[in-house]
């Protein structure tokens, strides 16, 4: 069915084999067994890994993700893959990422899930907060995993005062301590004592927007992010509408009752003088979340890929996924099934049971409303787990044609 080919300049063959259950990579450290081939063709040569190919040459004619539109055009591109939990996320937008370099792309991957796993993914330490090189592709490759604690610091910092915590706080240092009350239906102060989730996350994507407008980082053509699981991801698109509306009314509020408050100031001395510190960070902090928004929606630059595997659980979820997305007019037009399992002459009971179930789970995305029009992506599940760069540009070329 998939024909493997290790691309070799010039060509080297140095071995051809029927059903091989398990081949070992002269670097050592890529072991590799596509039991889904029934005739495998493998050409090596030893060189660094940096000219180091995996292809899949030979692929089935329903499935491909129409990667020559994703890779065309150098002006700069986002992808946000996104999916229930544990259903290779991770490893597709590692894999998409790993493919976009290969192609020409100086590429960044970045991880907004509190849960990281590119580390695991590229089998490198990318923890730390800042951009690491991912050694391999051809083109720049690096990988950013943000530490969501730290964007959840940098609100409370942004809305706390050195005296204590809480909206009514916040809202002394903003000169508005008497309005507190009045601002209740805002729910604010929930806000403030405990951000909502979904908020690290759309710190962090407004942290990477920022420093991608510097000309530091003007090189990256391609933005790949690894989002957070469903419920989070469904949180994110609706709060920057909600702090927008929040902020925006606190803010306003502020402007309106300044002249009062200066009034107050002096017959009260410095009681009651507001933070502009406060103001601003809060003010800068809407600012980047709009910005989120705009990312978001924008259809020209920005495409949200759902991840899911054929499961009932797992494609009733995403069906779910995609209409918020569709509501929020997040621009979405591919799902990928991951997980499917390969073709097989001679199942076990247990193969023949989970292929029927799959088959069902497929059958119900064509049936479904919202997932039955997106570009469907059908990825097998290998039996080698997904680690390190060669092993991702062996998924990316079978998932991403
Ligand atoms: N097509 C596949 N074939 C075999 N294994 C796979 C495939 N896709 C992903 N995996 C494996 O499944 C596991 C989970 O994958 P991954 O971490 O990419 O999922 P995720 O959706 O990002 O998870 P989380 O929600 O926990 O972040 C990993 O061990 C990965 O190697």
């Amino acid at each position: 069915m998939y024909s493997i080919s290790y691309s070799t300049k010039p060509m080297e063959v140095v071995g051809y084999a029927h059903s091989f259950n398990s081949f070992r990579h002269p670097l050592s450290f890529f072991k590799f067994r596509p039991s889904f081939s029934s005739t495998t063709f493998i050409s090596l040569k030893k060189q660094p890994m940096k000219s180091l190919q995996v292809r899949a040459v030979a692929a089935p004619a329903e499935a491909t993700a129409g990667f020559d539109e994703m890779v065309s055009g150098t002006q700069r591109k986002y992808y946000m893959l996104g999916g229930k939990g544990g259903v290779g996320k991770t490893s597709c937008a590692a894999s998409l990422a790993v493919k976009f370099a290969n192609s020409g792309h100086p590429t960044l991957v970045v991880s907004t899930d509190p849960a990281h796993s590119l580390s695991d993914s590229f089998a490198q330490d990318l923890t730390g907060g800042t951009l690491v090189p991912v050694e391999g592709p051809y083109s720049p490759l690096f990988a950013l995993e943000l530490n969501p604690e730290k964007a959840k610091e940098e609100f409370r910092s942004a809305t706390q005062t050195s005296e204590g915590s809480g909206i009514k706080d916040f809202m002394d240092g903003m000169g508005l301590g008497v309005f507190a009350e009045q601002l209740g239906e805002l729910k604010l102060g929930e806000l403030l004592d405990t951000p909502p989730p979904g908020l690290d996350e759309a710190i962090a994507i407004s942290k990477v927007i920022q420093f991608l407008e510097s000309q530091e980082y003007n090189m990256f053509t391609r933005i790949v992010f690894d989002t957070a699981p469903t419920g989070h991801t469904l949180r994110l698109l609706s709060l920057p509408d909600f702090l927008d509306k929040s902020i925006g009314k606190i803010l306003k509020l502020r402007q309106k009752i300044a002249s009062a408050t200066s009034a107050i100031k002096s017959v009260f001395g410095q009681e009651g003088t507001p933070k502009p510190d406060a103001a601003e960070k809060l003010e800068r902090l809407r600012e980047r979340m709009i910005k989120v928004r705009e990312l978001f929606r924008d259809t020209t630059s920005t495409e949200f890929v759902i991840v899911t595997i054929p499961t009932v659980m797992a494609i009733s979820e995403s069906s779910r996924l995609c209409a918020s997305l569709k509501k929020e007019d997040v621009p979405v037009k591919r799902l990928i099934v991951n997980q499917i399992l390969p073709p097989s002459a001679s199942d076990c009971k247990f193969c023949a049971m989970k292929r029927k179930d799959q088959s069902r789970a497929l059958d119900m995305i064509q049936n479904d409303q919202e997932l039955s029009s997106l570009m469907l992506v059908q990825a097998p599940l290998v039996d080698v787990e997904i680690r390190g760069v060669p092993a991702l540009q062996f998924l990316g070329d079978i998932v991403w044609k």
